[in-house]
């Protein structure tokens, strides 16, 4: 895999206001994003993702450390290596508001210097491919978020740089248009060949789109991984098991110490256990158990873990997966 941006011991600090002190927003971040893969971005409030996206766009100086795009430095050479990156940022700010869709398109396809018939050409694949063809006479301030949100990644593409960075891109979207903006997402990615790094709490986002995951957290990296092996990693499987008799309180204590987070719900008609397993073969450890004590079980109901509850699980630190 050949990478396109290679950030590399960054550091930055912010002075905070009305004091000496400093925040140290991003503290030695280093990592890597490969041609055509879609990164995301990940980490709580305040954990360092937009310092870190405005390094990598030129908007924000590093206090040290270096990135570099295309093998250029973004600020030794600094034309040649932003000339690879667009930005969708927060509150679609690259927009003309009160311009229409189509003359938003035809203002920045003319600002790259493209021939007329290509401009027009690309305009209406746009248009047609992002579902914007019946807006292209409405003004930008009179549409939608979710439609203000196509364009604006549509004008990204307009500048036909390598890789498009997005901030939140489904912030605020109704479920159809989230689902919308994602499929649209994957089709820059699978069609025209395009790298995305997305920044986003929308953890629906990070598990259909993305390929890999980077975690921030208080301005470090804590992981960085394909989605898929954290989803398996974290297969921790999730059971509801009803029972046909009360646990004894030396049950109790002996499942407490085999699975300390397992949940004992006794008050309800039928007594259950709540367990979240790491491996599936545990369950007949569990059973074993149940069975010396002479208890039945009645029924087994499970849930597979998903992305959002990964996440949530390695921001704190529940499971020790925590780049060594
Ligand atoms: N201009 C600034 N001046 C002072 N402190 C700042 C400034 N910008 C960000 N910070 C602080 O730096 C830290 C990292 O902020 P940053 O915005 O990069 O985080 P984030 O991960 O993007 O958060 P969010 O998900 O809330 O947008 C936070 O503690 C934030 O309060």
């Amino acid at each position: 895999m050949e990478p396109i941006i290679e950030a590399r011991n960054l550091m930055k600090s912010y002075k905070k206001r009305k004091s000496k002190e400093y925040i140290q927003a991003v503290n030695d971040i280093s990592f890597t994003v490969n041609k055509g893969e879609i990164l995301g971005l990940l980490g709580p409030n305040g954990a360092g993702k937009t310092t870190t996206i405005k390094m990598i766009c030129g908007l924000l100086i590093p206090d040290a450390g270096t990135i570099t795009i295309n093998g250029m430095d973004n600020r030794e050479k600094r034309l040649g290596a932003l000339r690879h990156i667009s930005a969708v940022l927060e509150g679609n700010r690259n927009l003309y508001w009160r311009l229409t869709v189509r003359e938003n398109l035809e203002y920045f396809a003319g600002n790259r210097g493209a021939s007329r018939k290509d401009v027009a050409h690309q305009i209406e694949v746009l248009l047609t491919s992002f579902h914007l063809k019946e807006k292209e006479n409405e003004l930008v301030n009179r549409l939608s978020r979710g439609m203000q949100q196509k364009l604006a990644i549509a004008v990204a593409m307009l500048a036909d740089s390598d890789v498009i960075l997005l901030d939140e891109p489904t912030l605020g979207l109704d479920v159809e248009t989230g689902y919308e903006v994602r499929e649209l997402l994957r089709t820059i990615v699978d069609e025209y060949n395009r790298t995305i790094i997305i920044s986003s709490h929308d953890m629906n986002v990070i598990q259909e789109l993305c390929d890999r995951t980077v975690i921030i957290n208080d301005g470090r990296v804590i992981v960085d991984d394909k989605v898929e092996n954290l989803m398996k990693l974290f297969e921790v499987r999730a059971y509801s098991i009803t029972i046909g008799d009360a646990l004894s309180e030396h049950q109790q204590k002996l499942l407490q110490q085999k699975f300390p987070d397992y949940t004992y719900v006794a008050d309800s008609m039928q007594p259950i256990i709540q367990i979240h397993l790491t491996k599936s073969d545990e369950i007949y450890e569990l059973f074993d158990m149940l069975k010396m004590g002479g208890t039945s079980v009645e029924s087994i109901d499970r849930d597979t873990i998903n992305f959002e509850q990964i996440f949530m699980k390695i921001v704190k630190g529940e499971k020790e997966y925590v780049l060594g």
